[in-house]
């Protein structure tokens, strides 16, 4: 176990390179259960989800092996085992192996998904699509158990407009006889990346990144190469950071466009942004001025980039309303950036933040992803040391976030926990 030291109040400057983005990572890896041959996926991000997930395509019998940061997935030994426990309980995306099982071998047998803890995060959508396109869906001894004689393509009517489900229902339903309709769907570039990777493997897809998504289905998926799209919420994240704390930061290796919404609300801070191909080049003002914030699904502001622009909101004059509408409940890094002498109050379902005022180095605890992020943005921002805990959640998705940042002039390092008796206690 260790926790992350920050030195704060350090000018950063430099350049970011940006890694592949760990939600389409997350959905590629187990879209290759559905080939028959080898799939070759390049540019993957270095993170502890994607171990896991290697992990879980080795447990049902696929080969999987790594040239740096590209990975080749044989799936031709793969075979319907049950996944009820371990490593489906670590993270979220273990939910595509459904979809992906279920079109491969018509049957998928898994323990509920894990994730961050952002407040209910049912999946009752991706099991209606299933069942519309012909499976049975049971819960046995807390798995969930879905099986079907033959998956027939279905007209599916989407509640909301969810990431998961749009991308499960496309994993089924490219192997399904007929076509397959998926009416409001989500519309992130995720989406049309693993859309892009099926259709390599053979599928017919169209509409991918609208909200009607079309799919005809097809008898065989063959193995294919494919390179993973940049990484927009890290790219963000550091947008964020390099508004906050920097003197003249590039990012590279960024899709400008998938972060339109986020780099609109840093300009009405008072941020400037150059936009050059795929690279952003950010240098913060003299003064920041307040921007009310609420998130939507894309091409809205992202859920996961609300919590580390509260850090940045906290240098802002003026009071700011921080709304999340996909998560009202994903405020836990507030009591965090209190700590930290932030003042910032948190309501149902949104956050107050008064600014501007500086930040004081403290002992905070991440308690998912994206609170990690706010907190690193905040101890950068700070005077005086910060000490993070629960660093496993940040290393869920940001790639060697320490080196990276310490390249750009941040002083980050990683000490041991020595657990006392009372913290292994607390634990649990
Ligand atoms: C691995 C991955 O890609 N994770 C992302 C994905 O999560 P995830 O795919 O879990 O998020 P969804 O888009 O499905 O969720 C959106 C909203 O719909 C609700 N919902 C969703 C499905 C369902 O069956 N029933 C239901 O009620 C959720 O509780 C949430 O309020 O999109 C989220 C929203 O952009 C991001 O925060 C996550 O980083
Ligand atoms: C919430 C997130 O991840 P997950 O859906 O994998 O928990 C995130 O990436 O911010």
């Amino acid at each position: 176990m260790h926790k992350l030291m920050i030195e704060g109040g350090r000018p950063l400057e430099g350049t970011l390179r940006v890694s592949g983005a760990k939600n389409s990572a997350v959905a590629l890896l187990p879209a290759a259960i559905l080939a028959e041959s080898p799939v070759t996926i390049e540019g993957l991000p270095d993170i502890s989800d994607l171990e896991t997930l290697s992990g879980l395509l080795r447990e049902i019998g696929g080969e999987v092996t790594e040239e740096g940061r590209t990975i080749h997935i044989d799936p031709s030994g793969m075979a319907p085992l049950a996944l009820p426990n371990g490593r489906v309980k670590k993270l979220r995306a273990s939910y595509y192996f459904m979809g992906a099982m279920l079109g491969r071998f018509n049957k998928a047998v898994l323990g509920m998904p894990g994730g961050c803890h952002l407040g209910p995060r049912p999946i009752d959508q991706h099991i209606k699509g299933f069942e519309a396109l012909g499976a049975e869906v049971t819960n046995e001894q807390g798995s969930i158990c879905i099986r079907a004689e033959k998956l027939k393509g279905a007209r599916i009517y989407l509640d909301m407009a969810s990431v998961g489900a749009t991308i499960n229902i496309m994993l089924a339903a490219v192997r399904a006889e007929g076509k397959t309709l998926i009416e409001n769907a989500a519309k992130e570039p995720e989406i049309i990346d693993v859309a892009t990777l099926l259709s390599s493997m053979g599928a017919n897809i169209k509409g991918a990144g609208t909200d009607v998504v079309r799919i005809e289905g097809v008898e065989h998926l063959s193995g294919c190469r494919h390179t993973i799209i940049p990484d927009r919420i890290e790219a963000g994240t550091y947008a964020i950071l390099a508004s906050a704390q920097g003197n003249g930061v590039i990012l590279d290796n960024v899709i400008p466009q998938h972060l339109d919404s986020l780099l609109a609300k840093l300009r009405e801070t008072g941020v400037t942004i150059e936009e050059k191909d795929d690279q952003l080049y950010i240098r913060p003002p003299e003064t920041y001025k307040s921007v009310d914030v609420k998130t939507f699904v894309y091409p809205g502001f992202p859920t996961d980039l609300q919590q580390p622009f509260t850090s940045l909101l906290t240098k802002a004059e003026g009071s700011a309303v921080v709304t999340d509408t996909i998560y009202p409940s994903r405020f836990k890094h507030i009591d965090e950036l209190r700590r930290m002498n932030a003042k910032v109050k948190e309501y149902e379902g949104y956050a107050i933040v008064e600014g501007p005022v500086p930040l004081q180095g403290a002992r905070v605890r991440a308690s998912d992803l994206r609170a990690g992020a706010a907190l690193v943005i905040a101890g950068l921002m700070a005077d005086g040391v910060t000490e993070i805990r629960g660093v496993e959640h940040i290393e869920r998705g940001y790639e060697n976030m320490v080196e990276k940042l310490n390249s750009i002039g941040a002083n980050m390092w990683y000490e041991e926990i020595s657990e006392t008796k009372q913290e292994q206690f607390q634990k649990y």
